[in-house]
């Protein structure tokens, strides 16, 4: 029997909020947001610079206990304290079957999880100490030796420390998890990890939060575009 989705949909308690116009309630993304409903495998979040993604991936993984930094559930730390109040305002709608795993990705704040983990004396699930590995053979570690399957995991931006080989190592591992009866939600500006085919892409703009497909998304058109025709591109962006 299907154990997932482990997470159905997250809905914004709207009715509860004072003011629209202060963070995170001003970034339009978030100001028109009800709900959103995710696919059992992958749900990606998609979006410019500055669109809302980390906001709302951050508030999401609040609301399912872990700390802001992220990690496992049982990392509680903080080492800033500018998390937005949008976890407050969130109501999780969960499957019947909770997850056996749980982890957090945070490419941004994985330096200080992993310090934590060291001073801890925790590393053996990530296959020795994250400081020895590179940026990027240690979020491979994450997603590769750390994580264990029958999961639900949040990852932001997991590809910002990833070559494009390692990009497509990430996207086998993203598969081997969802086989593994994982559920994945992530924010990404990667066109190598979206081409993921069981999954939804959500796109995170000034209209709010509309569904997309792959080859409709800006990391899709601009890459494709790039690569296509990229003398005449460097020609026009340095002209210009
Ligand atoms: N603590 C904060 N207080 C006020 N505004 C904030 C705070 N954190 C983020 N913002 C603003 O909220 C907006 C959304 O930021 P967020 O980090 O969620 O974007 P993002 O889509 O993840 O961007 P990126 O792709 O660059 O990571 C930005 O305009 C940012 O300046």
């Amino acid at each position: 029997m299907n154990r997932k989705p482990y997470l159905i949909e997250v809905q914004v308690a709207r009715e509860k909020i004072d003011d629209f116009n202060e963070y995170p309630f001003d970034i339009p993304a978030i100001k028109n947001l009800s709900s959103i409903r995710f696919h059992e495998d992958v749900t990606f979040f998609v979006g410019e610079n500055g669109a809302g993604k980390s906001t709302l991936i951050e508030a999401i993984a609040l609301s399912l206990g872990f700390g802001p930094e992220g990690g496992t559930r049982n990392v509680q730390f903080s080492t800033h304290n500018n998390t937005s109040k949008l976890v407050d305002y969130l109501r999780l709608i969960r499957g019947y079957k909770s997850p056996d795993d749980y982890y957090f990705l945070s490419t941004e704040s994985f330096y200080n999880v992993a310090t934590y983990m060291e001073q801890i004396n925790y590393i053996k699930g990530y296959g020795g100490s994250p400081h020895t590995k590179s940026h990027g053979e240690s979020i491979l570690a994450v997603l590769t030796k750390k994580l264990q399957g029958n999961g639900l995991y949040i990852f932001d931006e997991p590809e910002a420390a990833l070559s494009p080989a390692r990009q497509l190592t990430a996207l086998a591992a993203i598969n081997q998890l969802v086989q593994k009866n994982s559920q994945v939600i992530i924010a990404t500006h990667s066109p190598i990890l979206l081409a993921y085919p069981n999954a939804v892409i959500y796109q995170l703009d000034e209209n709010g939060i509309t569904e997309i497909s792959y080859q409709d998304t800006p990391q899709y058109q601009i890459t494709k575009g790039f690569l296509n025709d990229y003398k005449r591109m460097i020609n026009i962006l340095l002209e210009g």
